[in-house]
C-alpha cells in the first residue's frame, strides 16, 4: 500500500506515484467500522500489476471524485479496469459480460467498494451502465453466501421507482445471474399478490417498487430482517418526499450495521443528501463526471436543442419534427416524447396517432398489462413514438432512441436530465428537442445551467426568461407527482406501488 497523502480525509485524489512503484497487493477487510458487515476484498494480481501512473490518468481522464470519510487513501480500492480484475467468482457470473469491451468508469470505481462491503453513493450519467454497478456485487455476494435461506427471507433488496424500471432490472440480474438467476424475483404493483408470494419463498433478492414491497413486508408475506444489501436505485428519487416515509418503513427490520446500502442516481440534489446520509454507514461517494455539488449534470453525448415557442405551436411543431423523424429516413427513427399530465399524454398520442404515425403511451392511467405491451411494442419497433408522462423518465433503456422531445417541460431540472437521458445510452449519441414556454420561465435558470454545463447552445430567448436559479419549489417531484391529472380539482398524487 501507498504513503498515505495529505488530502482532507473526506476525500481522495489520485496519489502520484513513479511507474516503477507498484502497490502491496493488499488484502482488504475494510469493515473499519465497527459494524457487523463483513467483505473480504484484495485486488487481483493483474490489477496489483498495474503501474499507479494509469490508474493516475484512468480517474483524471474520467473526472472521478472519490470521498471516503474514513480514509484518505486514494490508493485503497484500485479501480477494475478489465473485466480480468474482477475477483473470483463461481457460477459464471462473469460470462456474459463479455459482450462489453471493459467496465464503465462507474462500475470499475464502485465494484471494488461493493465487494469490499462499504456503503456507496454512486453518482454517473445516464446510460453509463449503474444497473451493473450495483447489480453485479450483488449477485457475486448471493454466490459467495455460504448461509442457507429461509422462505420469505432475501438477502438483497433493490428498490426501484417504477415498475417497468423494476422489471428491468431484474431482467439484467437474470441474465448476469448465472445459475443463481432462479433466485431472483420481481415485486410490483398493479397485479396480483399471490404469484409473488409464491415466488418469495425462494427468493434471495428481491427487486421492488416500494408500495408494492410495503404492501407484503405488513402483511407478513415477506420478512426483511436478514437483508444484507439494500440498494435505492434513482437514490434522489426514492429519498424525495412522495417515497420518504416508505423507505424509512422497509428499512427498519434491517439495522444499518447488518446492511450494505448502497444507493445509485445520475442526479444529486442537496436536498435529500441529509436524509441519505441517516441510511446509510460512512458512505464512500463516487462521483463520475464532476462535483456532485454542481448543478444536474446531462450525458454529454446528446446534442441538447431548446426551442422557445407559444403554448399554440406546440403540436403543429411537434408533427413537423416527428413527420422529419419518421419519414425523413429510410426506417423511422425511435422517438421517445414527454408530456407532463397523463391527459395531455392522451391527447398527443391521438394526435400523432391520427397524422399516421406508429404510436403507443405509457402512462399511470393504463393498466400495467397495457404499460408493459406498449413499452414492448416501442422496444421491438412496431411503434416507432412513444409518448410517456415521466413514469418512463428514470432508468428505462431502451435500446436506439434517437430523439427525445419535451413537449412540456418537467417540473425539475433533473427530471429533465432523466427524461434526455433515454437516448445517448451506452456510448451512443442522442439529440433532445425541448419545447419551452413562458408558463415554464421559473426553470430557465436551472436549464441554462445544464445546458453551459453540457457545452450546449442556450437560445437568447431562453436567457430573457432570466439565469436565477429558483429554489426546488415542490417537495414531491418527478415522475409520479406529474402522472396527475391537473385539469382536475382533486390533485391526488398517485405513485406507483
Ligand atoms: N461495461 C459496459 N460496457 C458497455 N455497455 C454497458 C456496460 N455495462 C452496461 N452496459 C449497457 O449500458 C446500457 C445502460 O446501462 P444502465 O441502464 O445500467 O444505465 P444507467 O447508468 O443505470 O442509466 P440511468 O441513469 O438512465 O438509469 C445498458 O444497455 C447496459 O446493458
Amino acid at each position: 500500500m501507498g504513503k498515505r497523502s495529505h488530502l482532507e480525509p473526506t476525500e481522495q485524489r489520485p496519489k502520484k506515484k513513479s511507474k516503477s512503484e507498484k502497490p502491496e497487493k493488499a488484502s482488504k477487510d475494510k469493515q473499519k467500522n465497527g459494524d457487523e458487515k463483513t467483505a473480504s476484498y484484495s485486488d487481483a494480481f493483474a490489477l496489483s500489476e498495474i503501474p499507479q501512473s494509469e490508474i493516475d490518468s484512468f480517474l483524471t481522464e474520467n473526472v472521478i471524485k472519490i470521498v471516503d470519510p474514513s480514509s484518505p487513501d486514494a490508493s485503497q480500492f484500485r479501480p477494475i479496469l478489465s473485466f480480468d480484475h474482477l475477483p473470483e467468482c463461481d457460477a459464471g457470473l462473469y460470462t456474459q459480460l463479455k459482450s462489453f469491451p471493459k467496465p464503465t468508469p462507474i462500475q470499475s470505481t464502485t465494484w471494488p467498494l461493493l465487494f469490499a462491503g462499504r456503503d456507496v453513493i454512486g453518482i454517473a450519467e445516464t446510460g453509463s451502465g449503474k444497473t451493473l454497478g450495483f447489480g453485479l456485487p450483488c449477485l457475486k455476494k448471493l454466490i459467495d453466501s455460504k448461509s442457507s435461506k429461509k422462505p420469505c427471507q432475501p438477502k438483497a433488496v433493490i428498490i426501484s421507482p417504477t415498475r417497468e424500471l423494476a422489471m428491468q432490472i431484474y431482467d439484467q440480474l437474470v441474465k448476469f445471474g448465472g445459475t443463481e438467476k432462479t433466485q431472483v424475483t420481481c415485486i410490483y404493483g398493479g397485479v396480483g399478490k399471490d404469484e409473488q408470494r409464491r415466488a418469495l419463498q425462494r427468493a434471495a433478492i428481491v427487486v421492488a417498487t416500494p408500495g408494492r414491497l410495503k404492501d407484503l413486508q405488513s402483511d407478513g408475506s415477506i420478512d426483511l430482517g436478514k437483508v444484507q444489501y439494500l440498494v435505492l436505485d434513482e437514490a434522489d428519487r426514492m429519498l424525495d418526499k412522495g417515497f420518504e416515509q416508505d423507505i424509512k418503513d422497509i428499512v427498519k427490520p434491517m439495522p444499518v450495521s447488518r446492511r450494505q446500502t448502497v444507493m445509485f442516481t445520475a442526479t444529486w440534489p442537496r436536498s435529500v443528501r441529509d436524509l441519505a446520509a441517516t441510511f446509510m454507514k460512512t458512505p464512500v461517494t463516487v462521483t463520475i463526471g464532476g462535483d456532485p455539488s454542481a448543478d444536474p449534470r446531462a450525458n454529454l453525448r446528446i446534442k441538447q436543442v431548446v426551442e422557445v415557442v407559444d403554448g399554440r405551436d406546440k403540436e403543429g411543431r411537434l408533427i413537423q419534427l416527428l413527420a422529419k423523424s419518421q419519414r425523413g429516413h429510410q426506417l423511422p427513427e425511435k422517438v421517445l416524447v414527454f408530456c407532463l399530465y397523463k391527459k395531455e399524454a392522451m391527447r398527443i398520442e391521438n394526435l400523432i396517432r391520427n397524422k399516421g404515425f406508429l404510436v403507443a403511451g405509457i402512462h399511470g392511467d393504463l393498466n400495467q398489462s397495457d404499460r408493459f405491451r406498449n413499452l414492448d411494442a416501442f422496444k421491438k419497433g412496431t411503434a416507432t413514438v412513444l409518448v410517456a408522462t415521466d413514469v418512463a423518465a428514470r432508468g428505462l433503456d431502451i435500446p436506439n432512441v434517437k430523439l427525445v422531445i419535451n413537449v412540456t417541460f418537467p417540473l425539475t431540472v433533473e427530471d429533465y436530465v432523466h427524461r434526455i437521458g433515454r437516448t445517448g445510452r451506452a456510448g451512443a449519441d442522442g439529440i433532445a428537442i425541448t419545447m419551452f414556454t413562458e408558463t415554464d420561465k421559473g426553470l430557465s435558470g436551472g436549464l441554462i445551467n445544464v445546458l453551459k454545463a453540457a457545452k450546449q447552445d442556450v437560445p437568447e430567448a431562453l436567457l430573457k426568461f432570466g439565469t436565477t436559479v429558483k429554489k426546488k419549489q415542490h417537495d414531491v417531484y418527478g415522475a409520479f407527482y406529474k402522472d396527475v391529472d391537473m385539469d382536475k380539482t382533486a390533485t391526488k398524487i398517485t405513485f406507483d406501488d
